[in-house]
């Protein structure tokens, strides 16, 4: 995604050259002893480590570093150094220097950063029955202005708990996995169709071991909506064909647009900025009309196939309508909550899914090695399964370790926070009740204090039993975390894995530049130019 705030990015550079597996070091140590009060006496002397007070005493809210007092003065110089696309760097350098806990006011937002599993553990032991994330006041607005109803991801409180009980049912549970799991598969093995004849035809080299050199990025893009609609819509709309329609195009560079304009917008006075129609918030604006207008049209086209009768020749009952035919035909959400509720699926699972999937042909392209092995793995599972997709993914473990290890170094949401529900201590600091923590997944990936060599891609490191593997441990939080996790999780994870599945079976992939991939953030953390990757037939 390219807009006015990518001049500025942040170039990762391994420390060996092109061809190195090798990824940044992590920041340099914190003082990461294992949680609690006592932190700092055992790391005392180093730089930005906290001590406990002289007189033991849990020191004031006031006492946690922070990176200056006043929030406009932060939000200028966010705005004249650019910090808004390079925010992951931001915090991974601003760790490195005040220590595992900072405060941060920037414009209209201030908030504590952390990035412990002690202390994350005890952030969301005190998160209560209704988490509440930092509300991204943008997209309220919008929904406000425009008069329509919001969906989980803007509510709070019992409202967003009733919406997401019910949500979970289509979603979440396994009863919902195994019902979509069939229709992920087959958009997945229709991309490897496409890959293959495109590889065929435009690739060199020998007949049937031909190799194409692409940016596979707007595919990526192409199969993340494509799957979306067939599990949300229960609807194929041919996005792999030579003429995909433009509409759908549209709705890619909508979500863009949207996700690009929303950072600045959350530090500015955003409604100021509606009342004089700055171009930035109707760019926001109109890029959300358009998200809705999409989903608008394919709830209208549900509602008729679900009112007309059934096909003849499938079964009655049979046909599985998407999550929308299952929100309709139960009737526990009015149309109104079903439309705010599946726009907010389709806006959050498209480019979500795309990106890790550039991210993670990338570090398989560039570690042959480990793509072996995943490979191996694989074939065997595949081989196993007799077909059955569901089976083939739980015979082959180092796929979900890809996917948790491309989180680990991309995490697409660079934070996940919570408004505290009662005072806590954190790092021997006061946090009171109603504080906006954020959890810094970026600097958290890539720290030494927290994973060991952090610097490698390899997906084992989630296999095997140790504190990484164990998800208790705080360590893997990507989707974040209990009953306000991501709800699209089961989703996203079951579409990338199948989709490196069916990839690793039918072609080889390398790259023809391993050089780190520089970051850029727009809402979620995505490379600034997509890398190249190379398909061999097998
Ligand atoms: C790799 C892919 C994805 C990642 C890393 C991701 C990450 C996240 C995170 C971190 C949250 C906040 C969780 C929390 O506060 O604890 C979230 C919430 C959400 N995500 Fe995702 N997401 C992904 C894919 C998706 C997909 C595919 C969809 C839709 C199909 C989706 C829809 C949502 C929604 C609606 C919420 C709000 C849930 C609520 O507040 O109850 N996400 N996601």
């Amino acid at each position: 995604m390219r807009n006015m705030f990518t001049q500025v990015t942040v170039c990762v550079r391994t420390q060996r050259s092109c061809g190195s597996r090798s990824l940044p070091r992590g920041p340099r140590a914190l003082c990461t002893a294992a949680a609690g009060a006592v932190a700092g006496e055992k790391l005392g002397g180093r730089k930005g480590v906290r001590k406990r007070a002289v007189d033991g005493r849990v020191r004031s809210f006031e006492e946690i570093p922070h990176t200056g007092k006043s929030g406009w003065v932060n939000l200028v110089k966010f705005w004249r150094e650019d910090r808004f696309v390079q925010l992951h760097k931001h915090m991974e350098r601003t760790f490195n220097g005040l220590g595992p806990i900072y405060r941060e006011h920037v414009g209209t937002q201030s908030s504590v950063n952390i990035i412990l599993p002690s202390d994350i553990a005890e952030v969301f032991r005190s998160e209560g029955l209704h988490p509440e994330r930092m509300t991204l006041q943008p997209w309220a607005t919008h929904r406000e202005t425009r008069r329509l109803s919001k969906g989980v991801f803007l509510k709070n409180g019992e409202e967003w708990r009733a919406d997401r009980l019910l949500l979970n049912k289509e979603v979440m549970m396994s009863a919902a996995v195994k019902r979509f799991l069939p229709l992920l598969d087959e958009v997945a093995r229709d991309f490897c169709r496409m890959l293959r004849a495109r590889v065929d035809r435009d690739g060199g080299g020998e007949e049937g071991r031909r190799g194409l050199t692409i940016d596979p990025s707007p595919d990526l893009f192409r199969f993340a909506l494509e799957a979306s609609c067939h599990v949300i819509y229960g609807e194929r709309i041919g996005l792999f064909s030579s003429s995909p329609s433009l509409e759908s195009q549209k709705f890619i560079w909508a979500v863009e647009r949207m996700l690009a304009t929303t950072p600045p917008l959350l530090y500015l006075p955003h409604r100021l900025l509606l009342r004089i129609g700055a171009p930035l918030w109707t760019q926001h604006a109109t890029a959300w009309d358009h998200i809705f207008s999409h989903a608008d049209a394919r709830i209208q086209r549900g509602y008729q196939r679900l009112s007309s009768p059934p096909d003849r020749g499938s079964e009655a009952g049979s046909q599985f309508n998407g999550v929308l035919g299952q929100l309709m035909e139960k009737g526990q959400l009015s149309l109104d909550l079903i439309k705010a509720n599946i726009t907010e699926l389709m806006a959050g699972g498209v480019d979500t899914t795309a990106v890790p999937l550039q991210f993670a042909l990338f570090e398989l392209g560039r570690n042959p090695e480990v793509q072996e092995r995943v490979r191996q793995q694989v074939r065997a599972s595949w081989a196993q399964a007799g077909g059955d997709p569901q089976k083939a993914l739980q015979g082959a473990p180092l796929l979900k370790g890809t996917i948790k290890e491309i989180l680990r170094l991309y995490p697409v949401g660079i934070t996940v926070q919570r408004r505290t529900i009662k005072d806590i201590v954190l790092q021997n600091y006061h946090v009171p009740a109603g504080t906006l923590v954020q959890v810094c997944l970026y600097p958290l990936g890539r720290s030494t204090e927290v994973f060991q060599d952090p610097q490698r891609f390899e997906p084992e490191r989630w296999c095997s039993k140790g504190p990484a593997a164990d998800g208790s441990s705080f360590r893997s939080l990507a989707f974040g975390f209990g009953a306000r996790q991501c709800v699209g999780r089961r989703i996203a994870e079951n579409e990338m894995q199948l989709l490196l599945m069916h990839i690793l079976l039918s072609f080889h992939l390398s790259v023809p530049c391993t050089d780190d991939i520089s970051t850029t953030y727009t809402l979620i953390l995505q490379p600034k130019t997509p890398p190249r990757i190379t398909f061999s037939a097998l």
